[in-house]
């Protein structure tokens, strides 16, 4: 396996059935691919970067006034460990939703029109998603509407799909210790991610090979992707391996920062996750995993990384002083590479 497929949406009526077939052999094999020709408007796209940016943009103190509420929804910097690392990932980021959101949008004071120009990319992204979660619904031999109606809310208030504006700092003039990243390794807890990428702004890497669900099946071969504004990286996330009865596959992935002589600017991504609704019952036809609920799935996977978050931070308390606080250099027995 040598990279991450790329799949045109040219066509789409017309082509389903090839299309179908492609994205079940990319998603079988490697849990992600690119997609061009899909469609979104370059210049809308732009438009959610320029949003981004103008965010980001904001004094620390204007952007605490909408904070992560530990439910996936506001703004953070610096405070998201992976488990994986045991570091806190070297970024910034804002995370909006359809539901739950009071209180949580940047004020029109702060950015003119922030909601409205978020949820018209919310539900551009949204939309080509459905497109995506019904060739796999077909693939999978399930309704066609199964992953459509298990995320998207009609009406209920109970979609739990987040959109994350992404924002990595410049790292010029920084030093970094060995186990820090923009963003460490992780699986996603979706059905279906969608990330944008701006051209040149790279570090995003995979690893195929995840067997199981609830597996870290990291191995140590890490494919690069491509950074390109005109395609979409799309992955299958643990919702949506759990829901194929593990055929689908959701792949550990990374960004790390900048090396040798890349750029040490800024790297801004959006990423769309969609969600199980927090009433859908998620299970794979072969039943290989009791039926879950989409809001139970992410309680267990928030409560998971906190358990795994607090055992680093156990272990971490045993190191001799000077190597706690920033400079956390846990990482997990399961995860150690042996030379
Ligand atoms: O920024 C990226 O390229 C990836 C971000 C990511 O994997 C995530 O937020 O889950
Ligand atoms: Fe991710």
């Amino acid at each position: 396996m040598s990279a991450v497929p790329t799949i045109s949406l040219k066509d789409f009526d017309a082509r389903k059935e090839e299309i179908t077939q492609q994205l079940m052999d990319a998603s079988i094999n490697v849990g992600f691919f690119t997609l061009y020709d899909h469609g979104i408007p370059s210049e809308d796209i732009q438009a959610a970067f320029d949003l981004s940016r103008e965010f980001f943009a904001l004094p620390d103190e204007v952007k605490a006034k909408t904070p992560l509420d530990g439910k996936n929804a506001g703004w953070e910097r610096g405070t998201q460990v992976r488990p994986s690392t045991g570091t806190a990932d070297q970024k910034e980021s804002i995370q909006l939703q359809f539901a739950r959101m009071e209180g949580l949008w940047p004020s029109d004071e702060d950015i003119a029109g922030f909601r409205t120009r978020a949820e018209k990319f919310m539900h551009q992204v949204q939309t080509l998603s459905i497109k995506v979660m019904e060739c796999f619904a077909v693939g999978l031999g399930l309704p066609i509407d199964t992953f459509t109606e298990g995320t998207v809310d009609p009406g209920a208030g109970d979609s739990q799909s987040v959109l994350r504006l992404l924002h990595y700092h410049s790292t010029e003039g920084k030093s970094f210790g060995p186990n820090f990243w923009r963003a460490g390794a992780h699986a996603d807890f979706d059905v279906l991610t969608m990330l944008f990428q701006r051209d040149g702004e790279g570090g995003l890497e995979v690893c195929p090979g995840r067997k199981v669900v609830g597996d870290f099946g990291m191995g140590q071969t890490w494919l690069p992707v491509e950074a390109r504004q005109d395609r979409i990286v799309c992955n299958i996330g643990d919702q949506l391996m759990r829901w194929s009865d593990d055929r689908l596959k959701s792949t550990y992935h990374r960004v790390r920062l900048p090396e040798g002589t890349e750029s040490r600017g800024p790297r801004y991504s959006i990423a769309f996750f969609n969600q199980a609704r927090t009433n859908t019952t998620i299970q794979g036809p072969q039943k290989k995993y009791p039926e879950i609920t989409g809001g139970q799935f992410i309680a267990d996977a928030l409560a998971r990384n906190r358990m795994q978050s607090a055992e680093i931070a156990r272990q971490a308390a045993q190191q001799p002083e000077d190597k706690i606080a920033r400079e956390i250099h846990f990482v997990p027995q399961h995860l150690q590479i042996s030379a």
